[in-house]
């Protein structure tokens, strides 16, 4: 499919979007949190370069990463479980002081809502960030009121890349397969899409694990949002 496929007047009626990397640069408050999660267990800050990296599969697996110290993170013994839980407990408390202090919308980001709507287009955010933060993230960012639905990491049972995130919001939506697209930052975004059988934009300029993102399946890939228009 071609870019010019892609958004025209009549096309999509739903646009599902990623939230971390894709609309929201959101990963210096992570990193932050991480840091003051670690620091509270006396083990060295991770930093924003490392953190941006770990950023894609929610916060669960975040935690365990920082815990690792790497992206692959081991099965814990049991007692390594209740300092997993203890980790996540800590995160969870400062990202709900931190979240949205120091983050900004990307560019091309309003552009492409506001072109979107005007179109008639339904907008959603299916996201693996927990749900508690998403809602508060996408007010401070003034972009709460684009959006028609917002699923979180733990809305449903299961996460990107299971594609029943992104069916359960284009059905919320009434969009069909044919009339959705999902934009994403990463291999989860694109995984889903194509798991759901839904085309999928890609944008270069998010984390997606420290990875290009241009070999994933992705039906356009681009610099900025705006790019669609
Ligand atoms: O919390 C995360 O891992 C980020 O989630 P997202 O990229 O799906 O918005
Ligand atoms: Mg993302």
């Amino acid at each position: 499919m071609s870019l010019t496929g892609l958004f025209s007047p009549r096309w999509p009626g739903v646009a599902l979007f990623d939230l971390d990397g894709t609309l929201v640069d959101s990963a210096p408050d992570l990193a932050a949190a991480v840091d003051q999660m670690l620091e509270h267990l006396g083990r060295s800050p991770a930093g924003l370069d490392r953190v941006r990296d770990w950023v894609g599969n929610g916060a669960s697996i975040l935690v365990r990463r920082a815990l690792a110290g790497q992206s692959d993170w081991e099965p814990v013994r049991p007692k390594d479980d209740v300092l997993f839980k203890d980790a996540l407990a800590i995160f969870y408390h400062a990202y709900g002081q931190i979240n949205g202090r120091h983050s900004v919308v990307y560019s091309g980001v309003e552009a492409c809502l506001r072109h979107l709507k005007q179109h008639g287009c339904k907008l959603g955010v299916v996201t693996n960030k927990p749900e508690q933060f998403v809602e508060p993230l996408l007010k401070q960012m003034g972009l709460g009121h684009w959006f028609d639905i917002s699923i979180g990491g733990d809305t449903l049972s299961v996460k990107k890349p299971n594609p029943t995130p992104l069916l359960h919001a284009m059905e919320a939506l009434g969009g069909t397969r044919g009339t959705t697209v999902m934009v994403g930052d990463s291999a989860a975004d694109i995984d889903a899409a194509l798991a759901a059988g839904m085309p999928c934009v890609a944008v270069r300029y998010g984390y997606n694990f420290g990875r290009p993102v241009d070999a994933l399946g992705a039906d356009a890939v681009v610099d900025s949002l705006d790019e669609l228009l």
